[in-house]
């Protein structure tokens, strides 16, 4: 998979390049990152990219042009062969999640446009920007973060990127639950033990208390997630004895 990156820091995202999952994924040329900057498209000698907004207001924009340029050579840098679609991501895209984690995953190439200043003139997104996506509501100072924390989720559910024992994370939340508590050695610790169902070596009964334990934790923290998935008649039981063993 292949990800070409219009930002003017670059440089950011040796935060996801060097290490880790993703840096093994782009080491094994599983995955290809490619980014151009705005600011070599730039026509002045100052290499402006941003510009006081029309109608007043604070802060700066990101110029329309070099933008543009830089969108279209990110598209043809790839080389792919249906052009990838561009996205922007902004406050005001589609709440980015686990299932368009999976949809991105399965594309060839994607586009991440990276705003910067206040935002990037509109005429942009109405010429080049095929979707918006958000990753919540807060402000930060950069579309760049945000893009590397859903390409980090993209990027582990690619076949291949994960081997069997990192993929804890990616099981209970494609199940739509949060995940369920986890331990370590040693087996005691600050006066608090490892439940014993951990130490059965029952694997059936273990599996049980794992899901037993997302179902009630999703009940208790994110009832929203719970309201999207059906639960089958043991899953509901299950969570019926959660509740029971949380107030004797
Ligand atoms: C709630 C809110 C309302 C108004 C502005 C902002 C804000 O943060 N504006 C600044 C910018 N924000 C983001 O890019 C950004 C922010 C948050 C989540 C995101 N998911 O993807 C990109 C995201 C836009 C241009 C430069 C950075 C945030």
């Amino acid at each position: 998979m292949k990800f070409g990156i219009v930002t003017l820091f670059p440089e950011m995202f040796g935060a996801i390049t060097e290490h880790g999952v993703t840096g093994r994924a782009i080491k094994n040329q599983i995955v290809q990152m490619q980014y151009v900057n705005p600011r070599e498209f730039a026509g002045d000698v100052h290499r402006t990219v941003d510009s006081r907004p029309y109608g007043g207001g604070p802060g700066m924009l990101m110029l329309a042009n070099p933008l543009l340029q830089a969108i279209d050579a990110a598209k043809a840098g790839l080389k792919c062969s249906d052009a990838p679609r561009v996205v922007y991501v902004s406050p005001q895209g589609k709440p980015f999640d686990q299932a368009a984690a999976q949809e991105f995953s399965q594309r060839q190439a994607i586009v991440f446009v990276c705003g910067r200043y206040e935002g990037i003139d509109e005429r942009v997104i109405d010429i080049a920007v095929d979707e918006e996506w958000s990753l919540g509501d807060f402000v930060v100072s950069g579309g760049e973060l945000p893009v590397m924390a859903m390409i980090d989720a993209t990027v582990r559910l690619i076949p291949g990127v994960l081997g069997h024992k990192d993929s804890a994370a990616e099981d209970s939340f494609f199940q739509g639950l949060l995940d369920c508590p986890h331990y370590t050695r040693p087996e005691h610790f600050a006066g608090r033990d490892v439940p014993e169902v951990l130490l059965s070596g029952n694997h059936a009964l273990i599996k049980r208390w794992r899901l037993k334990q997302a179902l009630g934790r999703t009940w208790q923290r994110r009832p929203d997630l719970l309201e999207r998935r059906e639960l089958s008649k043991d899953e509901r039981k299950m969570l019926e004895e959660f509740i029971q063993e949380l107030a004797p």
